[in-house]
């Protein structure tokens, strides 16, 4: 439909060519005062515009966060549009970070909005809740499989309360984060090189060796910077599936704002940092 190559082939081809790291553009109020930005659709926009133009040349993929800019409502949203069409524009790959989820007949919605190819807010993939049930999310997968697009769906996420669901087991033994992996493993049996349906995995979770994380699919790795972790925690979180995962950092390269320079700086040093690490298994 769109002739676009699956997202995973995609994903994979850039994150060889400039590296896994996926820059969040998170427009925090905090981070827009301290950009000497007005809490306002203007310094939004200014706020976004800076990000896509330091960065989206270099690095593989860029999160927007939708909830700061539906903040702003519908002014906003167009904002995110603009950025998500040039931060694809600039050759960077977008993973609207927006955390859908609902029952399967409204999930359709919901994936229409972001992933098929006339969409406003057409990205290359997105985050998703499989919370109310794995199968709940079909219709995006079906959508996804069509438009040549991606999820990546929250299995262990990075923040402490995450664990009362997550590690949560079940009757066959297996906890609720597993077996969001094992579908996502499933989902991707046979896709070469990567599939395209990925796993939100924080990097601040320690060692993970009691899961399985082969799943033939990217791991979202968000908690660098702000959240604690270091780039050099990968392997150790990660194991030999460290060469899938794409490490999210947002307000620990946005902090260096406003200057494009030190932007572009901050990036390239996680970058590197990441590439030593992933490097090193
Ligand atoms: O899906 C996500 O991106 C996500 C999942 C998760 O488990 N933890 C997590 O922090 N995130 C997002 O990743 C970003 C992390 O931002 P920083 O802590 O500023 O680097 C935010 O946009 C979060 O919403």
């Amino acid at each position: 439909m769109s002739g676009l190559q699956p997202f995973g082939a995609r994903l994979r081809r850039a994150m060889d060519e400039r590296g896994p790291l996926c820059v969040g553009i998170d427009p925090h109020a905090s981070l827009l005062a301290e950009w000497g930005l007005n809490d306002d659709v203007a310094g939004l926009e200014r706020f976004s515009r800076t990000v896509v133009e330091a960065v989206a040349d270099r690095v593989a993929v860029l999160k927007p966060q939708s909830a700061f800019f539906e903040r702003f409502g519908s002014r906003g949203v167009a904002v995110l549009e603009k950025t998500v069409r040039e931060a694809r524009e600039a050759g960077a790959l977008v993973v609207m970070d927006a955390k859908r989820g609902d029952i399967g007949s409204t999930m359709a919605a919901y994936a229409e909005s972001f992933l098929r190819k006339d969409a406003p807010l057409f990205s290359d993939a997105l985050t998703v809740s499989p919370y109310l049930g794995y199968g709940s999310l079909s219709p995006a997968v079906a959508l996804a499989r069509e438009s040549g697009t991606g999820l990546f769906v929250l299995a262990l996420t990075s923040n402490p309360e995450g664990g009362e669901v997550q590690h949560a087991v079940r009757p066959d033994g297996r906890t609720v984060g597993a077996t969001m992996l094992a579908h996502l493993s499933a989902e991707n049996a046979g896709e070469e090189p990567l599939g395209s349906f990925g796993a939100v995995v924080g990097a601040t979770l320690g060692d993970l060796s009691s899961y399985d994380l082969d799943i033939n699919g990217p791991l979202l790795a968000p908690g660098i910077g702000a959240q604690g972790a270091k780039a050099a925690d990968l392997p150790a979180v990660f194991g030999a599936a460290v060469r899938n995962v794409v490490p999210n950092v947002s307000r620990g390269v946005l902090r260096h704002g406003p200057r494009m320079v030190a932007l572009r700086d901050a990036a390239d040093r996680f970058a590197d940092e990441v590439r030593a690490a992933v490097g090193a298994v």
